[in-house]
C-alpha cells in the first residue's frame, strides 16, 4: 500500500512566538495545534515567560540576533510553508522579523499579542508601534476585541489596507462572533454559541497557528479560518480542567 503524500510531506510551519511554561498558550499551544492538524512544527522563541493559568510571573526576552538565527536556521535547511507570529517581546525583534519575512511570499498569520488571558501585559507601547510592518506583510492579522481597539479600530485598519479577522472570544454575550475584513471585499461574519468555560487560555494562539498550518497545506483563507474555528471549538470542549485560573484547552484530545 502506498503512503499518502500528505504524510510524506507535512506542511512546514514556523511559529515565531513566546514560550508559555504552563503549556496552554504561546509556542507550546502552537506546536500542539500544528502537530494535531498534521503539520511539522518549528519554532523561533522570542521570549520565555514563567506563566500559569493565573498569570505571568516573569518574562525574559531574547535578543533580536537570537530570534533571527533561529528563523534562518529553519528557513535555510528545512524550509517553511507558512509562518505564525505571536508574542514578539520587543520592538527590535518585531523589526528584525519584518526584515526577514518581507518579500518572501510565504503566508504569514500575525496574532498581535498584547495581553494574556490572565490579564498580564505581554507587549509594551514601543513593541505595539512596531507591529505595523508585520500587519502589512501578513496575509491575516488576528486581533481580539482589545487588540483591535489598541490598533486604532476598524477605521484605522481599513485605512491602512490590513487584512484581519476581529475575534470575539473576549467580548461578552451568548454568541461569539468572528469578523473577517479583507481590503476591497465584503465583510464575512461567523457566529457560534459561546462555550461556557473559564478554560480559554491560548485560544488566540491556537486559532492563529491552526490557520497558518491549514494555509501551509494549501487551503484557501476562508476554508482555513472555518477549519481553525472548528479546531478551537473542539479543543475548548476537550479542556482538561487544569489550574485554578484560565486553564488550557485540550489540543491533545481533538480527533
Ligand atoms: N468561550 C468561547 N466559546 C466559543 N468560542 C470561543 C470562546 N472563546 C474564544 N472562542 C473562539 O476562539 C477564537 C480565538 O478568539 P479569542 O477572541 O479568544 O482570542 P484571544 O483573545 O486572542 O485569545 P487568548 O486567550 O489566547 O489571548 C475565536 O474564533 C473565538 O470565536
Ligand atoms: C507566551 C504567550 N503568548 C501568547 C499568550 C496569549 O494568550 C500568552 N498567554 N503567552
Amino acid at each position: 500500500m502506498s503512503t499518502p503524500a500528505r504524510i510524506l510531506s507535512p506542511a512546514r510551519v514556523l511559529s515565531i512566538a513566546g514560550s508559555d511554561s504552563s503549556g496552554g498558550a504561546g509556542i507550546q499551544a502552537d506546536i500542539k495545534t500544528i502537530t494535531m492538524l498534521g503539520g511539522f512544527a518549528m519554532t523561533a522563541v522570542t521570549a520565555i515567560t514563567a506563566q500559569n493559568t493565573c498569570g505571568v510571573t516573569m518574562v525574559e526576552t531574547l535578543s533580536a540576533d537570537m530570534v533571527a538565527a533561529q528563523i534562518e536556521a529553519c528557513v535555510n535547511d528545512i524550509g517553511v510553508d507558512a509562518v505564525k507570529i505571536g508574542m514578539l517581546g520587543s520592538a527590535a525583534i518585531a523589526e528584525r522579523v519584518a526584515d526577514l519575512l518581507e518579500g518572501t511570499g510565504v503566508p504569514v498569520v500575525f496574532d498581535p499579542v498584547m495581553v494574556a488571558t490572565s490579564g498580564s501585559v505581554l507587549a509594551d507601547a514601543e513593541t505595539i508601534a512596531a507591529f505595523e510592518r508585520l500587519m502589512k506583510l501578513a496575509c491575516l492579522t488576528t486581533p481580539n476585541v482589545g487588540e483591535l481597539a489598541a490598533l486604532g479600530g476598524d477605521a484605522a485598519m481599513n485605512a491602512r489596507g490590513i487584512a484581519y479577522i476581529a475575534k470575539g472570544g473576549d467580548a461578552t454575550g451568548e454568541v461569539v462572533e468572528d469578523r473577517l475584513v479583507l481590503p476591497g471585499q465584503e465583510v464575512q461574519v461567523w457566529t457560534a454559541p459561546r462555550i461556557e468555560t473559564r478554560h480559554t487560555h491560548g485560544t488566540g494562539c491556537t486559532m492563529s497557528s491552526a490557520i497558518a498550518v491549514l494555509l501551509g497545506q494549501g487551503a484557501p483563507l476562508v476554508e482555513a479560518i472555518e477549519d481553525a474555528r472548528e479546531f478551537v471549538r473542539a479543543a475548548l470542549l476537550a479542556a482538561p480542567g487544569f489550574g485554578a485560573g484560565h486553564g488550557p484547552m485540550g489540543h491533545h484530545a481533538v480527533r
